[in-house]
């Protein structure tokens, strides 16, 4: 039988539904959630996700402002945009949609955001806060795998879950969330010989390497959750995961689609954290 294809349409529309309706609570109380989003630059896939960044957050009712920068903005320059949106009590998160040009240090950027408005989960103090298990926000890809896993009713704990990818924003945040969540987890990556071997002993195969197409059947066990976490443009212009979809598709017991769910569900946490944020903004007031 083929794997069923998680709808990621439905479980993102549920999820928003949802986060809207708290969103409006939360405005009835005096505090509308606020996301900044800045970008520096004019890559061109860039401006599509800020986009679909900025439209989710207004569908949800909350409040949102894009800043665009050029390319030859100073760092200097972001730096003191942020320190302003750090002080403005109508933003609630903000982000810094990465690339960033060479000439401006990311580091610097994730740390000059106040902690309590890092909607990425990127700055160090919540990656160290990840790590120990407190409370703060979710790293928004990861934690979409996580609730994604849930919707689809399936038990993590005891299971074995292999990541394919080691980056700060999705591999190493992915295998701390699904320890977090009890399942044995191990990480591969470019430098793991014979990588298939130990991907086929995975339950839940988590992938996000970067690269078209990459994992095929001889990586999937029968019957494995599939998680693609891969976007790559081909060359037809076309969107295409990590995952050969349709080699996996009869070995696998669950897929996602690329696009369609995780890219969406990443856009629904960022929503998540911002309305976290601006919940704790009332709650700090309420203390006062
Ligand atoms: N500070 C920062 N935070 C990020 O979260 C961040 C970032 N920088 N830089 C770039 C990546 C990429 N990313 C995506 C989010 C949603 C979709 C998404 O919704 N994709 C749609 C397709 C969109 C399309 O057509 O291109 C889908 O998968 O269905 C894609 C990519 C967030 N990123």
């Amino acid at each position: 039988m083929p794997a069923q294809v998680i709808n990621g349409k439905e479980i993102v529309s549920a999820y928003r539904a949802q986060i809207k309706e708290e969103a409006a609570q939360l405005t009835q109380q005096g505090v509308q959630p606020g996301l900044a989003v800045i970008i520096v630059g004019d890559d061109p896939a860039s401006h599509v996700y800020v986009r679909n960044k900025a439209k989710a957050c207004e569908e949800a009712g909350m409040y949102s402002e894009v800043h665009q920068l050029e390319a030859a903005t100073s760092e200097a320059d972001v730096l003191a945009l942020i320190e302003s949106l750090n002080q403005n009590p109508k933003i609630h998160g903000i982000l810094v949609q990465s690339p960033l040009p060479k000439h401006i240090s990311e580091e610097k950027i994730v740390e000059a955001i106040a902690v309590h408005k890092d909607a990425d989960c990127f700055h160090p103090v919540n990656v160290g806060n990840l790590m120990i298990g407190k409370e703060g926000p979710a790293p928004c890809t990861p934690a979409g795998v996580i609730a994604i896993l849930k919707k689809i009713g399936y038990d993590i704990a005891g299971k074995h879950a292999v990541v394919i990818g080691r980056s700060n924003i999705v591999g190493k945040p992915m295998a701390i969330l699904l320890l977090r969540e009890n399942a044995t987890v191990t990480v591969v990556h470019s430098k793991t010989p014979n990588m298939a071997e130990i991907t086929r002993q995975a339950d839940i195969l988590v992938a996000a390497v970067g690269k078209a197409k990459m994992i095929k059947k001889e990586h999937v066990k029968p019957g494995a959750v599939v998680i693609d976490v891969g976007i790559n443009r081909l060359d037809t212009g076309k969107l295409a995961g990590d995952v050969d979809f349709d080699d996996v598709l009869d070995t696998a017991s669950y897929i996602t689609p690329v696009p369609g769910c995780v890219g969406p569900m990443t856009i629904t946490v960022l929503l998540r954290n911002t309305l976290e944020a601006a919940k704790r903004a009332l709650q700090s007031q309420v203390n006062v």
